[in-house]
């Protein structure tokens, strides 16, 4: 099962038989621009950034994945965004998963993180461009956002 993808802020990411890539207005909405990134989120991903060491963090892209029981991404590294020194802030919400963080290479083994709601993860520097994945999320009820999990990556893109 697979994992229902949409964006805010100044650019989104799309795909289509061009390939993967980022785009200011969203196709299944008629080419309407992207929802505003709602400032609170944004200074919560950018105050995340300062924490861990990246305090030019300014996102003008945030993917909203949804996850309902079954769905899961698989291992894949970003890098259809234009600055790697930027790096990718992630806000967990719902459902928990675990997360896999492997290397630079795909086959390399991958450490397993639980992520739960309200976690918060970024990588960057050295890290920026491991491979990492979501396995399937188990089923189950959040209190506050049913059974579902949302995750917000927070991004560089252009
Ligand atoms: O759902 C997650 O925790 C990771 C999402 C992700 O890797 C992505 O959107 O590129
Ligand atoms: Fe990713």
């Amino acid at each position: 099962m697979s994992v229902a993808t949409t964006s805010c802020g100044h650019l989104g990411w799309m795909t289509d038989r061009r390939g993967y890539r980022y785009v200011t207005a969203d196709p299944l909405r008629e080419q309407a621009p992207w929802p505003a990134m709602p400032p609170l989120l944004a200074t919560l991903a950018e105050q995340a950034a300062v924490q861990a060491g990246f305090p030019a963090f300014r996102p003008d892209s945030c993917l909203i994945n949804r996850y309902v029981p079954g769905a899961k991404m698989s291992l894949h590294q970003d890098k259809d965004e234009a600055d790697f020194s930027q790096p990718i802030v992630s806000v967990s919400l719902g459902l928990p998963a675990v997360f896999q963080f492997g290397g630079l290479a795909r086959s390399d083994k991958a450490q397993r993180y639980l992520l739960t709601h309200g976690d918060v993860v970024v990588w960057g520097g050295p890290d920026r461009l491991r491979f990492h994945g979501v396995l399937p999320i188990k089923p189950g009820e959040h209190p506050r956002m049913g059974a579902q999990r949302i995750n917000l990556t927070f991004r560089v893109a252009g």
